[in-house]
């Protein structure tokens, strides 16, 4: 049950979008394809909506296999960016469509559409028509006719990037509880890492046409596996440094002090996975630095280069020598120009692939 991606690869003439792309999604989970634009992420929605069928490879639907099926056929529902409705129907109409078309009975109808209305906060407005409506309104509309006939599944590419940042924050938490509740299987398509950090239970962060990790939201955040997914999950980004290994278990990087307080663990796989003098990177995010007295044990030396406060937190821009790093710190009483130390926590040092 749930959906099954097996080896989906989709090439447009010369070009590959999506690489041979596998994966499992369980019932009822909430999955999402992260990551930049035309990285592939809307294509493999679209081979699993019907809407574009695969060069290779297949997609199975709660144990049906479907790779070449109608959409109508597929016992899914989907929302889009553009919200995609009927201008000249009332709201009440809108919602209603999808049960019309499969002729359920007028009585049935419209205690669905009310009932539907009701969890997505639109019941007063039934009677009105699409243009009478804020963004936010008529995205809840849309996201109301694509539930209203129960779907199984449910692909939503990019639903809330028309709405400003305070809706959106509103509308990704109702979006999460209102999936949960129902328990519908979702793939959600998305290029904003908050918006795949609060609401997957799996996120696969892809990269031209791969799924170059997948994981939970934390998994991702706090072990990436490769340079890529370091820098795009997190804001500000994780700071990365390049290391080497001269000796096996002994690496050297740009900040020496940073490595030679990782714990023995980290050297172990250090040591196991790369040969001497393979490039690889240390990964610190900046919540983990700490801003300690100049010439504390295991500390660098830093100049303040720039202080950003942000009212919650603050962000201190650091360079120690040519190398450029970020601390977000709580409030912090450093100027510009200001020398301090900097300590990383061992453990929360990360070796990140090349
Ligand atoms: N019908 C098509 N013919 C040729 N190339 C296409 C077609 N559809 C998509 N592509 C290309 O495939 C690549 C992946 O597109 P896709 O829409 O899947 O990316 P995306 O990750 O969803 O990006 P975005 O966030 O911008 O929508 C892009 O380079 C795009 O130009």
């Amino acid at each position: 049950m749930g959906i099954q991606i097996r080896n989906v690869q989709k090439r447009f003439g010369e070009i590959t979008v999506v690489n041979g792309v596998s994966v499992d999604i369980a019932e009822g989970e909430f999955f999402v394809m992260l990551g930049e634009s035309g990285c592939g992420k809307t294509t493999t929605l679209r081979m699993v909506a019907g809407l574009e069928l695969p060069t290779s490879g297949s997609v199975h639907i709660n144990g049906r296999d479907v790779t070449f099926a109608e959409p109508r056929h597929r016992d899914i529902a989907m929302a889009f960016q553009d919200y995609g409705l009927y201008p000249n129907m009332t709201v009440f109409e809108n919602i209603a469509f999808p049960l019309k078309i499969r002729k359920v009975p007028q009585s049935d109808r419209k205690r669905k559409v009310e009932e539907t209305a009701g969890k997505l906060g639109i019941a007063d407005y039934l009677g009105r028509k699409p243009f009478q409506l804020s963004g936010g309104q008529r995205q809840r509309v849309s996201l109301a006719r694509a539930l209203v006939r129960n779907p199984k599944v449910f692909l939503m590419d990019e639903p809330l990037s028309n709405l400003d940042a305070k809706l959106r924050a509103v509308m990704r938490t109702e979006i999460k509880k209102l999936v949960s509740e129902l328990g519908i299987t979702t793939i959600y398509v998305t290029h904003d890492q908050i918006e795949a950090m609060s609401m997957a239970d799996r996120i696969a962060v892809m990269r031209r046409g791969d799924m170059v990790q997948i994981g939970s939201p934390m998994e991702i955040y706090d072990r990436p596996l490769t340079r890529f997914v370091a820098d795009f999950m997190g804001s500000p980004p994780m700071n990365l440094f390049p290391a080497v290994m001269k000796t096996p278990g002994q690496p050297t990087c740009q900040i020496q002090e940073f490595v030679d307080t990782l714990p023995i663990t980290e050297r172990e796989l250090i040591a196991a996975r790369l040969d001497p003098a393979h490039q690889f990177t240390l990964g610190i995010r900046p919540e983990h630095l700490k801003l300690v007295q100049p010439g504390s044990p295991g500390s660098a030396r830093a100049v303040v280069d720039f202080v950003e406060p942000l009212g919650q937190t603050t962000n201190v821009y650091l360079a120690i020598g040519d190398t450029r790093l970020i601390a977000v710190t709580d409030r912090c009483a450093s100027q510009v120009g200001d020398v301090v130390g900097v300590y990383a926590p061992p453990e929360s040092v990360r070796v990140v692939a090349n």
